[in-house]
């Protein structure tokens, strides 16, 4: 059983200049390039927890709620709130910046699910996540909650099974 590991460790801030190449024809940052962000962004927080290859499980919902404008900073903090055996949830928030005006929006987050594997693509155990202020403890409590509900959602989860959600399924 690999060690517990302190949330901290996996923290990761990636920044990203929007380019031409990566915008509509507003002008707009295109949802599709903001999520290949956050994915990597995502990952490297799910590697440094588990010091394994980790491959994308699922993305719970992201909504696109201000839009990224071209030349804008983007910048995402992703850490592990919990981890299970193999795979571990991550989550990501999104700011957007811009420098010469002085000006910096909270635009998206989201929790990813990471898996880590072995070199045959076979899912492998990670370390325990050990949460220390309020933010992490709170995040690692309803993190349960939230497997749950994804993994009634993509059909590997018997709803009865899921013991956290009783109340909300009414099972
Ligand atoms: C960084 C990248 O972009 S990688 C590229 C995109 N991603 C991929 O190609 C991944 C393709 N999928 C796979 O390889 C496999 O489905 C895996 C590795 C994710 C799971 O493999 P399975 O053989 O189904 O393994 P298994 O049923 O044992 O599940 C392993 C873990 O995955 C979790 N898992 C599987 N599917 C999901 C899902 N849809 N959502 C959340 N977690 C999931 C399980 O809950 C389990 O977690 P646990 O070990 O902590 O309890």
């Amino acid at each position: 059983m690999p060690q517990p590991k302190h949330a901290h460790e996996s923290m990761t801030v990636m920044t990203e200049m929007v380019l031409p190449n990566d915008t509509n024809t507003l002008g707009n940052l295109m949802g599709g390039r903001l999520l290949h962000f956050m994915d990597i962004a995502a990952a490297i927080a799910a590697q440094k927890h588990s010091n394994r290859l980790v491959v994308t499980a699922s993305v719970d919902s992201v909504s696109f709620a201000e839009p990224i404008r071209l030349g804008n900073i983007v910048t995402m903090k992703a850490q592990v709130t919990r981890a299970f055996s193999s795979s571990m949830e991550i989550f990501i928030e999104v700011w957007a910046e811009d420098i010469p005006a002085g000006h910096r929006v909270s635009t998206n987050s989201a929790y990813y699910t990471f898996v880590a594997v072995d070199q045959s693509g076979r899912p492998i155990e990670v370390p325990a996540v050990i949460p220390e202020t309020d933010d992490e403890k709170e995040r690692y409590a309803s993190a349960l909650r939230r497997r749950q509900l994804r993994l009634v959602l993509a059909g590997r989860m018997n709803a009865q099974e899921a013991t956290e959600l009783r109340e909300f399924l009414k099972v």
